[in-house]
């Protein structure tokens, strides 16, 4: 047994230990591996930090991880193996003694504190009502991290402006007494052309968590598509998805971190096993972007304890963000594949950007692309995914006979939605609007989300005229705005190679 006391004194970047539901651990090889970063655990080093902890991972992800053979969520497994060995465990803290508790914190006012209420689901006309109403009762922190985005913002206001410079052309006099949005996505059926798209850490923005976006998908029969920073156990959302009877669609988003092949095989293995039924390969973060609003909320805290940044890396080193592997190539992809294995579902390539790399995934046999900048969060000024839908539809438009097409970033409006299949999306991802519905009310907030967008979309298809989403096509939209933007001149135009997996 340690003591309260003893563990107090490793408080720093030499030797930090903390706390976690009466263990203690070692944590200090660890630091630098931290996602969150060294600093935020630095700031709790020598505390019981459960309180803290709680929230943001799944349950027993450490404790469960050194108990060796009763782990059956190896894709929290390989992650902690990796970094947090058996000999870092240091035993049961004496709990007669004196234990420093770290509590949530929070850097300036919460919104949760001011003097508006939340409006009642039934008030919320609209996802930027859903949001407004969120964001008055979150907490700072979960609003600065579901809202963050990089840099000068660039990103994530040009992916709204965009839907809106597209406009419609309409047709009339149609019986539009149906409008079907059924469709097909990935070999499966789907009862609207929408999805959740991954967001990691729900439990941020409700107790809940990615629980209550399986539930909110199971009941409306669409697509959530999982982050594998998911804070929830996967076996928890696979089983959670069973009890409530097994309807909609789970995927998995593999994210490749550096610590090397053999944790992603093992992640991809649990996914498959595990039963998800398509494999999205996140390839837009090889390093995280510069979230000023998450570094600024960080530096707050930091500034408020008198505690200042115990970076390891010193002046010069270079700036790579994140734990993502920044070396990840196209020729890496063949592994995943590899041990995705041939049965198992379809592989998607999450964040494609550009017609040149859109076309290589499509040659590479890949079953989806789904164009994203990730929300506006990772390269500022990164196109738009209509943008580059447009640049694909000039520059290789036989390529979208040969893969289905994703969206995201920046959708609100089922007439956004509407734009999109109409220039040949399959289906549209739909990201912060789903954690500020759960913030608001868990798995009635998620359905929310799902009624607005969908009544939009079928008010939408019976104006333009169209019963099925079979009948939307490229004439109902004038995109001649963003066409006008689009790039002169593509590299593949000079390049014949391409690499082969
Ligand atoms: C809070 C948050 C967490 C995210 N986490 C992930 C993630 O774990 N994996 C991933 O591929 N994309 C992630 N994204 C990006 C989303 O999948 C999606 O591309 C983006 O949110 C779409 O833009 P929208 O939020 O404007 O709808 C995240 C986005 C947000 C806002």
């Amino acid at each position: 047994m340690i003591s309260g006391e003893e563990v107090l004194k490793h408080n720093t970047r030499e030797s930090c230990w903390v706390i976690v539901h009466g263990q203690v651990y070692d944590v200090t090889t660890f630091l630098d591996d931290h996602p969150g970063g060294a600093d935020v655990v630095l700031r709790h080093a020598g505390k019981d930090v459960s309180e803290i902890y709680e929230p943001l991972h799944p349950k027993g992800i450490i404790k469960e991880t050194l108990n060796d053979g009763e782990v059956n969520d190896a894709l929290l497994r390989s992650y902690v193996d990796e970094y947090i060995g058996a000999d870092q465990i240091l035993g049961p803290v004496d709990l007669r003694s004196n234990i420093t508790k770290a509590l949530p914190e929070s850097a300036g006012k919460d919104p949760a504190s001011s003097q508006e209420g939340p409006l009642p689901l039934s008030l919320c006309m609209n996802l930027d009502d859903i949001e407004m109403s969120a964001c008055r009762i979150m907490s700072r922190r979960a609003v600065t991290f579901i809202t963050s985005a990089a840099d000068s913002l660039a990103s994530l206001t040009q992916n709204r402006k965009d839907w809106s410079k597209l406009t419609f052309r309409p047709r009339v006099l149609r019986d539009v007494t149906r409008a079907d949005m059924t469709c097909h996505v990935l070999g499966k059926k789907s009862r609207l052309p929408f999805f959740i798209a991954p967001m990691g850490m729900a439990k941020i923005a409700n107790d809940e968590g990615e629980l209550a976006l399986v539930r909110g998908a199971v009941a409306n029969d669409i697509p959530y598509c999982v982050s594998g920073y998911s804070s929830i156990r996967h076996a928890d959302l696979i089983a959670c998805q069973k009890e409530v009877g097994g309807g909609g669609i789970l995927w998995y988003q593999l994210y490749v971190s550096k610590s090397g092949c053999e944790t992603t095989r093992q992640m991809v293995r649990s996914a498959r096993d595990l039963g998800y039924e398509a494999l999205f390969i996140t390839v837009d973060v090889p390093v995280v972007g510069k979230r000023e609003e998450d570094e600024r909320y960080k530096a707050e805290l930091d500034y408020a304890a008198g505690h200042f940044s115990q970076s390891s890396s010193g002046e010069g080193a270079p700036v790579l963000r994140g734990m993502h592997s920044y070396t990840l190539s196209w020729s890496d992809l063949s592994y995943i594949r590899e041990e995705w294995g041939p049965s198992s579902g379809p592989v998607v390539l999450k964040g494609i950007q550009s017609a040149e790399d859109a076309k290589m995934a499509a040659d590479l046999g890949f079953d989806g692309i789904y164009l994203s900048n990730h929300g506006g969060r990772q390269l500022d000024y990164a196109p738009s995914s209509m943008k580059t839908l447009l640049e694909i539809r000039r520059f290789c438009p036989e390529i979208l006979d040969k893969v289905q097409v994703f969206v995201d970033g920046g959708v609100r409006r089922g007439t956004d939605i509407v734009k999109a299949l109409c220039l040949g999306a399959t289906a549209v991802g739909v990201g912060r609007p789903f954690n500020y519905g759960i913030a608001l009310n868990g798995v009635e907030g998620c359905n929310k989300v799902v009624q607005l967008l969908s009544d939009e979309i079928q008010t939408t298809m019976r104006l333009l005229g169209a019963t099925e989403l079979g009948q939307l096509g490229p004439e109902m939209v004038n995109s001649t705005i963003l066409e006008n933007r689009l790039p002169q001149y593509l590299s593949f135009f000079k390049s014949s190679s391409s690499p082969k997996l």
